[in-house]
């Protein structure tokens, strides 16, 4: 399944509707990137969980908009010991923009992922950021392309599977930060016995980050039994005191 659409649910379809209009940049951009590997690595010689912690206004599987000051929220992650940021740059399903991207990677010192539904080469260059998702199921076939163009312009590709086919493909295109996304676009439901399943399957120099539906500190070490470098984690951060989430999930 592929850019078309099929077998996703509703919402998801209508979500790649409007990323498929979505303009691009007008220049080429050329970031000069924080090292992702490097972060993660630091934060576990120091013994700890290697947490993306995920800026997320609203989702299509979240009751409510949290409508803080996006910098704000970003500032007590960090504080509360995330590795790395990913912030939601759609607008339409998620409450973001790519202005408070801008606006979080200037306040912060970490990685800041670019979360969004990039389908086009141009929409690399909407904003800046370290690494940028680019999620297998969407782009189908010009994934060697996107992957490579990503690089071009400095940023870290981080490509996202939910299937074995999927990590076949993202690893043929070279990818070596590769998230395990537990949610499946078809039905939005979350099972953590997605990322079990691929894990092995993957070489051991790629980086895996285990994606969607980890809320308890068990959660987190089920993952990083079962493989995960880093877990990215949305929803269970943004629901409450985002500091002492992030540091109760960082925390081993
Ligand atoms: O809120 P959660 O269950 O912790 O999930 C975070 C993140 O994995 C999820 O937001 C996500 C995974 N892949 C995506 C692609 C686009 C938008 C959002 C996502």
């Amino acid at each position: 399944m592929n850019a078309s659409g099929g077998g996703l649910a509703p919402e998801v379809r209508a979500i790649l509707d409007a990323a498929r209009e979505r303009p691009g940049g007008d220049t080429r951009l050329s970031v000069d990137s924080r090292p992702f590997p490097d972060a993660v690595a630091a934060t576990a010689d120091a013994g700890r969980v290697p947490v993306i912690a995920e800026v997320k206004p609203t989702s299509p599987t979240t009751d409510g908009v949290r409508d803080d000051d996006p910098v704000e929220l970003a500032r007590e992650m960090v504080g509360g010991g995330a590795t790395a940021l990913s912030v939601l740059t759609e607008p339409e399903h998620f409450g973001g923009s790519t202005e408070s991207l801008r606006r979080i990677r200037e306040a912060v010192d970490v990685p800041v992922l670019r979360k969004d539904f990039i389908l086009r080469e141009e929409q690399l260059d909407a904003v800046e950021s370290d690494l940028i998702l680019l999620i297998a199921r969407f782009v189908g076939e010009d994934l060697p392309d996107l992957v490579a163009a990503a690089r071009n312009r400095g940023f870290q590709p981080l490509v996202e599977v939910h299937t074995r086919e999927e990590l076949t493909a993202a690893l043929a295109a070279g990818a070596d930060i590769i998230g395990v996304n537990n949610r499946d676009l078809g039905k939005l439901e979350v099972d953590l016995g997605t990322f079990e399943e691929l894990a092995p399957e993957a070489p051991d120099d790629v980086l895996l980050v285990a994606e969607s539906g980890v809320k308890t500190t068990d959660d987190v070490r089920r993952m990083r039994e079962a493989g995960a470098d880093a877990l990215l984690v949305g929803t269970a951060i943004m629901d409450g005191d985002v500091r002492q989430n992030t540091e109760n999930l960082t925390t081993q």
